[in-house]
């Protein structure tokens, strides 16, 4: 739906952004044709949120120019100006919680005590049908789900007159029929000659959605081409600058010599016990165990009940009714520390609000659940922590210029490798990953599916939490919950229509049921 008479909706041509020694993007360029949907991919640290941020005003390039339709770049610092061409729509919310959507949508256009709010309400009431969005304005943005909030941020937009929007990850916390609504109201902009720059570490989606793609590899340009034109084991190489493809490496099932270890196993204790384990109104009573050498799946869709589940074992939830218990020991319930001390290892799903202290180095991020073990007395000793880190560093495949580097320099992906990095740090009985790939790109996600199944393969255990198949692919076992319920329950061999069809809510069919 390009439209080549048009000038292009933005271009950016021989963009250099350094931090420091760092050199984010050097000589860049990207052009995204009026009605173009065009997918920007790259592994962690390639440069892509710092292409956002120049091509939204919030960073100014060290060299180089951008343009609007043809028109210089607003001045750094002019909002109204950087508004009217262009909109990020960010994983995280930059709508205000506390305002209603009138409110948030007209943030910042009026001057104050000249607001008629039965006005406002009516011109947002408007606004919205006139996208087609079908949220009440009065009700209050932090009452959104993410799918309503993400369709007024984009009406926000598009009612400044941008007609380029970036969209970083806008999956990321939707499900399946999310997903395709979203998809649905792109396509129909698009037809309307809006741009799009999308951004996703999930490459069908690349090809479901856009009409070009951008490859970026180690803050350079790699290519640009018709989505149509472009396999996926050629995508995967541009990204990773390997002929060879690395598809999904990691199969269903322990490894040969750890099943040949455990074989006398079935009779141990559990690792893990959940013993109608419950939370009222977010999920029923439960049970299961999870044994030496094993991974378990929790799969579910949004709301289902499984982050819930995953949250309750891990001590941030208090459970209503039943107990945990690891390696036949009761853990107290609704307290990370006890999980802790338990054994209990916890990958969390948000990182930013859960996982690191944003000002601290790699090395203290990634060992700071044990400094007690790295030096006498509680004291720590650095040079313990900077091998600990570089070992994670080396193994978890992090780019940063060294364990001393700030956390909060890294890219999104790098700092979730960081988060397990710090789970792992204390060899815990069970580990407990929510959504551990999330944000990850997709050669790093094997490493790391990788590490979680080590953990498996030392005789520990593994629970992950997710509705990603290629996280799930990992596990020896797979129950699927719907509604708080458990629905079905999947050996190694399931069908990702079986398992997909479950977390839907619809039964399995066949003998792929439950099966113990
Ligand atoms: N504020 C900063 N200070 C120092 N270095 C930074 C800063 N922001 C980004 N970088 C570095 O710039 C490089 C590019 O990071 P960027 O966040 O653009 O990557 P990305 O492609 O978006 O990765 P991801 O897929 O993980 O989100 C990385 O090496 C990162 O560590």
């Amino acid at each position: 739906m390009t439209d080549a008479a048009a000038p292009p909706a933005v271009q950016a041509e021989g963009i250099v952004k350094r931090f420091g020694a760092t050199v984010a993007l050097d000589r860049v360029g990207i052009t995204v044709a009026a009605g173009d949907s065009h997918a920007l991919v790259g592994r962690n640290g390639a440069g892509k949120s710092t292409l956002v941020s120049v091509l939204t005003g919030l960073q100014t390039p060290d060299a180089g120019r951008v343009t609007f339709q043809g028109a210089p770049a607003p001045a750094p610092g002019d909002t109204a100006g950087w508004q009217s061409k262009v909109a990020c729509v960010y994983q995280k919310s930059m709508v205000v919680p506390q305002l209603t959507v009138a409110e948030n949508l007209f943030l910042n256009r009026f001057a104050p005590g000249r607001i008629r709010w039965s006005a406002l309400r009516a011109r947002a009431r408007d606004l919205l049908a006139e996208y087609g969005v079908d949220v009440d304005p009065t009700a209050l943005a932090g009452d959104l789900t993410v799918e309503q909030r993400q369709f007024v941020e984009i009406a926000r937009a598009l009612s400044f007159g941008a007609r380029f929007i970036i969209l970083d990850e806008p999956t990321a916390q939707l499900d399946a029929a999310g997903i395709q609504r979203l998809f649905t109201k792109l396509r129909e902009l698009r037809r309307q000659g809006v741009a799009f720059l999308f951004i996703s570490h999930h490459l069908q989606e690349v090809y479901d959605l856009c009409d070009t793609v951008t490859v970026y590899r180690d803050a350079r340009h790699v290519l640009t081409a018709p989505v149509a034109e472009l396999g996926k084991s050629e995508l995967v190489a541009a990204m990773t600058g390997e002929s060879e493809q690395a598809e999904a490496a990691w199969h269903a099932g322990r490894s040969k010599d750890a099943a040949a270890a455990g074989a006398g196993e079935e009779a141990a204790d559990a690792v893990l016990r959940a013993e109608q384990l419950a939370l009222d109104g977010v999920f029923e009573p439960v049970d299961f165990a999870v044994r030496p050498g094993e991974v378990l799946g929790l799969a579910g869709a949004t709301a289902s009940g499984n982050t819930a589940l995953g949250e309750t074992l891990v001590g941030l939830r208090r459970a209503t009714g039943g107990r945990t218990l690891v390696r036949g020991r009761t853990v107290k319930p609704g307290s990370v520390p006890h999980a802790l001390g338990a054994g209990i290892g916890y990958v969390p799903e948000d990182r930013h609000r859960q996982g690191l202290v944003p000002g601290r180095s790699v090395a203290e991020n990634a060992t700071l659940s044990v400094t007690d073990q790295l030096g006498p007395y509680g004291t720590v000793l650095p040079g313990r922590t900077r091998q600990f880190a570089q070992r994670m560093i080396d193994s978890l495949d992090i780019k940063t210029s060294g364990p001393a580097q700030p956390v909060s320099d890294l890219s999104g992906g790098n700092q979730q490798k960081v988060v397990i990095a710090r789970a792992l740090a204390r060899e815990p009985s069970v580990l407990v990953a929510i959504r551990p790939t999330a944000g990850v790109d997709v050669k790093s996600k094997d490493a790391l599916l990788g590490v979680v199944r080590g953990v498996a393969d030392r005789g520990d255990a593994a629970v992950i939490v997710s509705d990603e198949l290629d996280d799930l692919r990992v596990c020896d076992r797979v129950i699927a919950l719907f509604h708080g319920r458990v629905i079905a329950e999947f050996g190694s061999g399931w069908s990702d229509r079986d398992l997909v069809s479950a977390m839907e809510g619809l039964p399995a069919g066949g003998d792929e049921g439950v099966e113990e």
